[in-house]
């Protein structure tokens, strides 16, 4: 499967090793979520995008789309779908695309033609796009947060987005079946475990947990969204602990 990191930071920093936030690229027409990784893609890159999943709502995941949707004005003859939660789809309209914000883009350059169409997506309702077969499913955030099963006839790659450790999610991980590569989080390093359980993210011990409760062992684990105060630390936590040495830290 052709994935592109282009951003999986947990904030922003200009530190070397920070990329920029959540936005993956499947081949070339495809983004998993619009942090401020999307940036990286070029004009012509940008414009040919046709598909967006959206994971959930927060800035960091979202904070590239509008910018992105402006460079297709005059570019595209149909609409890019953003493809996300309807409680997702609502705080969009409400508080980003509201001509406040920025411009309602469901409804121009005209309502006949825009440059963006939302797609309603739920839970374990599986969808073919661009090449892959797509399936959202619950996880644990301080939002509606869906992470997504994307399978080619090669692979199976799953992104577990932002979440916490929580018996849903290893219930859904269960039934997501055999897993190549788990992409998933882990934005505090341990000593921050307070902070993780109230805003719902993972410490390296809150992803062994999660590991520890799977049937089968995904065969890579890639570990993301880490956030930059924290990111040696993180990283000393996963060094120093035998059991995450298979672990592939990103970036
Ligand atoms: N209780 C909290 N204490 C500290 N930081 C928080 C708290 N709740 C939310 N945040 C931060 O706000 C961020 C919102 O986006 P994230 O969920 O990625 O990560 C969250 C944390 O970095």
């Amino acid at each position: 499967m052709d994935i592109d990191i282009l951003g999986c930071s947990g904030g922003v920093s200009g530190n070397v090793r920070n990329m920029g936030t959540t936005c993956l690229r499947l081949g070339e027409h495809l983004l998993i979520d619009a942090g401020s990784g999307l940036s990286k893609l070029t004009l012509d890159e940008q414009r040919k995008i046709e598909d967006v999943l959206l994971t959930h709502s927060h800035m960091d995941h979202i904070s590239d789309l509008p910018g992105f949707l402006a460079n297709l004005f005059d570019h595209t003859d149909k609409p890019v779908r953003v493809h996300a939660l309807p409680e997702t789809i609502e705080i969009l309209k409400d508080c980003v695309f509201n001509y406040q914000v920025w411009p309602d883009f469901t409804q121009l350059p005209t309502p006949q033609a825009p440059i963006l169409e939302f797609v309603a997506i739920q839970p374990w309702r599986s969808f073919k796009l661009q090449g892959y077969e797509i399936t959202p499913f619950f996880v644990e955030h301080s939002v509606p947060t869906v992470g997504f099963s994307i399978k080619d006839s090669k692979s199976h790659f799953v992104f577990s987005a932002d979440t916490t450790v929580s018996e849903t999610l290893i219930d859904e991980l269960n039934r997501l079946g055999h897993i190549d590569t788990l992409m998933i989080e882990c934005a505090f390093p341990d000593n921050k475990l307070d902070i993780a359980r109230q805003s719902k993210h993972m410490t390296p011990t809150l992803v062994l947990e999660t590991l520890d409760g799977l049937a089968e062992q995904p065969k890579k684990i890639w570990i993301t969204h880490l956030k930059p105060a924290y990111d040696k630390q993180i990283r000393h936590d996963i060094r120093h602990n035998p059991d995450c040495h298979h672990w592939r830290v990103l970036p």
